[in-house]
């Protein structure tokens, strides 16, 4: 369920007259997705996205229209919201803030390839280059000081081992990145693969930046190893880490801090979903019927990258080497396991 406020088509067609993308022909309410009411739209000129905001900081807004004109302007695969006559974005409809979007083409990938991997990092370390010249500010709604004043609400709900755990987690954090200052720039801050939409290999794009922030670039890359390299038991898959990492690296080289603190970086993006699926399950329900996902997973991470380091400190290798298998290879560096 993901159309919390129906449209009709004529509240469509005429909400699409303020643009110059052409006469409604088709409108449809897209099943997916958790927190907005997102349509399909098809008009004489194309397809598009329509998504009303039911809930979150409604102030933040107009930073997420500025990366994501920024990002598109700097040929990202991401959606620019479309501006209407007058040059401006953001409408209201149905009583709701709303951004008109093109439509990317594609599926999320549950499997995905090592292509799909590099292709990936290849974006990534491209966002994360530009990234660190975008002006907007918004503080990282999941940054450490958050895992530090939420973590103690979920803490009733876990076993004794698991409330250590946590304890000791966000201590550790806090001595490991207390005073250190990682590169920074604007972040998605959630890209997970059902936030990415491919067309066999290719990567036509990179959706739902409602998460999006500034803050250390270290934390994006940390979210999508773990959500991307990661098998069913939680260790990292060599080849996937290898394939994102390589690309991400020719883009984008880690200094001596963030590569000496990439482990710790891993843990607490593990942690961080742990955290935030547990809020959602015992504090923060939704009041609406949706399937929670699972700390369970998240949880199980955090061991493994406890238990099992990764297999290298990242740094780019000077020859590429190219991914074994039978996927297409790519032509971007791979990561070394030194
Ligand atoms: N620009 C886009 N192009 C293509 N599909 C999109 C686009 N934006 C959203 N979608 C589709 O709509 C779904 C829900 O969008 P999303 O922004 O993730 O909503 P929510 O914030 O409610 O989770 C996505 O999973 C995707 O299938
Ligand atoms: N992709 C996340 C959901 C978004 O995180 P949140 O902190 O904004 O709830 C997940 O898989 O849990």
């Amino acid at each position: 369920m993901a159309v919390f406020t129906p449209l009709s088509d004529e509240q469509v067609a005429d909400f699409l007259e303020r643009y110059t993308v052409g006469r409604l022909q088709t409108l449809k309410g897209v099943p997916h997705g958790t927190e907005n009411s997102t349509f399909f739209v098809t008009t004489d000129q194309g397809e598009w996205v329509l998504t009303l905001f039911e809930q979150g900081e409604f102030e933040d807004l107009p930073f997420f229209v500025d990366l994501l004109d920024y990002l598109a302007a700097q040929q990202l695969p991401v959606p620019g919201p479309v501006h209407d006559r007058d040059g401006v974005a953001l409408q209201r409809l149905a009583g709701r803030p709303a951004l008109l979007f093109p439509r990317m083409p594609g599926s999320h990938p549950s499997a995905p390839n090592l292509t799909q991997c590099a292709a990936l990092g290849d974006a990534l370390g491209r966002m994360h280059q530009v990234s660190q010249r975008f002006t907007g500010q918004r503080t990282n709604p999941r940054d450490l000081d958050w895992l530090t004043r939420r973590h103690r609400e979920v803490l009733p709900y876990l076993s004794d081992d698991d409330q250590a755990l946590m304890r000791r987690e966000i201590a550790d954090y806090a001595d490991a990145f207390g005073g250190v200052e990682l590169p920074a720039g604007a972040i998605h801050g959630d890209l997970f693969r059902d936030n990415t939409l491919y067309e066999g290999d290719r990567l036509g794009g990179i959706i739902d930046f409602y998460n999006g922030c500034t803050g250390e670039l270290l934390f994006d890359l940390a979210i999508v190893i773990n959500d991307w390299a990661s098998d069913d038991a939680g260790d990292i898959d060599e080849a996937r880490y290898a394939a994102i990492l390589g690309a991400y690296l020719a883009h984008r080289p880690l200094n001596e801090q963030e590569r000496e603190l990439w482990p710790t970086m891993l843990r607490m993006t593990a942690l961080r979903y742990w955290l935030s699926r547990l809020l959602v399950i015992h504090v923060d329900p939704p009041a609406y019927d949706i399937t929670p996902h699972d700390p369970a997973r998240f949880r199980t991470l955090l061991g493994r990258r406890l238990e099992a380091v990764p297999p290298n400190s990242p740094t780019p290798s000077p020859e590429p080497v190219l991914p074994d298998g039978p996927t297409t290879p790519t032509t971007v560096p791979m990561a070394t396991f030194d």
